[in-house]
């Protein structure tokens, strides 16, 4: 039997302020996340961010939160461990974890520990490399798998920014919508603090050294989240028959004051609206399943934003979720060690 351990970010267990605390206390106290002094990011976060966010951030789960299937992010991570499992049969055991509560890394590796799986196989589920979010992925299976007496063959998906599946399954996603109809295209990934990106310049002499390092995929940036985002991006489009005048790549939901990677997605919301686009198909590419920063950011937050500066309609191009076209990608992930 081999065991593959499919991990996505994490989501609180409830839409309750208690448990929205709880969740961002675990999430934003991991050293990859918030990358500064531990005495510093303990006062930031346990003292000014998580005290005023997680009321506010707990509004925002209730609406995105369903009677029936809870979080979307959980409910469509389920599916895709379900779906994933029946595609690769007996021989192969999926487990689903979450990097930040539940289920946890730690009893999702049990299981597979207590079943004698000859190997295992990581997935995070995030296409594009980020320490913050993959790198915090491989180093807790690593932390947890590294006290066991017997440590298994363990292998583990760095990235799959561009998975040829993966690519089509979106453009796929956004051809239903008539690509056509809209004035203008967005990719918009999730941001990340412009100095997790300099981190992963190992030249020291790429990485927003200049306006269009990101423009192609090259030996030097190949490992840089927001490299990896744009070539993401670029494929879609291409698939699509999109010009380069014809979508925008932004990052959306930025925390605190530090300078994160840009253009922001809501400064080139207002742009565009005030060059008077009226309707606008947006991609979040950074995503496998939707989530808040997916429903809510963009569905309500961005969208809102562009009306009232005259705009007419957002639409979302939804996630992966449970399409057989990602599971086929996430069985050939699986399968390729
Ligand atoms: C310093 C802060 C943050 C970094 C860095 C960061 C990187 C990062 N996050 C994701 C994926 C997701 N993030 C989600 C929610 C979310 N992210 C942050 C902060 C940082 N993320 C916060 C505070 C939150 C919670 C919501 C809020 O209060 O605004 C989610 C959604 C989870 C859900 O339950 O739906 C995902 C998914 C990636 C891929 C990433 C690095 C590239
Ligand atoms: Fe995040
Ligand atoms: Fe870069």
């Amino acid at each position: 039997m081999k065991g593959i351990l499919l991990v996505n970010l994490g989501t609180p267990d409830s839409p309750q302020t208690p448990d929205v605390r709880k969740y961002l206390n675990e999430f934003l106290m991991d050293g990859r996340v918030i990358d500064v002094n531990p005495i510093v990011r303990t006062f930031l976060v346990r003292g000014i961010i998580t005290p005023f966010r997680s009321p506010k951030s707990a509004k925002l789960y209730k609406e995105i939160w369903s009677e029936e299937t809870g979080s979307p992010l959980l409910y469509y991570s389920i599916l895709q461990q379900k779906l994933l499992q029946d595609k690769l049969g007996e021989g192969y055991q999926v487990e689903l974890a979450m990097r930040y509560q539940s289920p946890s890394i730690e009893s999702a590796l049990l299981r597979l520990k207590d079943n004698l799986v000859e190997s295992i196989r990581v997935i995070p589920m995030f296409p594009q490399y980020a320490s913050a979010s993959t790198g915090s992925v491989i180093e807790k299976v690593m932390q947890l798998v590294s006290t066991w007496q017997t440590i298994p063959n363990i292998s583990f998906v760095n990235s799959f920014h561009d998975d040829p599946l993966m690519i089509k399954n979106f453009a796929d996603n956004a051809r239903k919508y008539g690509v056509e109809n809209y004035d203008h295209v967005l990719f918009s990934f999730h941001g990340l603090p412009q100095r997790q990106l300099i981190k992963c310049d190992h030249t020291h002499n790429y990485c927003l050294k200049s306006a269009d390092c990101c423009d192609t995929f090259n030996d030097v940036n190949k490992f840089c989240y927001s490299a990896q985002s744009h070539h993401t991006a670029r494929l879609i489009a291409a698939e699509l028959g999109l010009t380069s005048n014809q979508y925008t790549i932004c990052f959306q939901s930025r925390l605190g004051n530090d300078p994160w990677v840009q253009p922001y997605t809501s400064e080139v919301v207002a742009k565009l609206a005030k060059e008077g686009k009226k309707k606008m198909l947006v991609f979040c590419p950074a995503f496998v399943a939707d989530c808040l920063e997916t429903v809510y950011e963009v569905t309500e937050e961005y969208n809102g934003e562009f009306k009232a500066l005259g705009g007419e309609h957002i639409q979302l191009v939804e996630s992966l979720n449970d399409s057989p076209l990602f599971i086929d990608a996430l069985a050939k992930m699986a399968l390729n060690y």
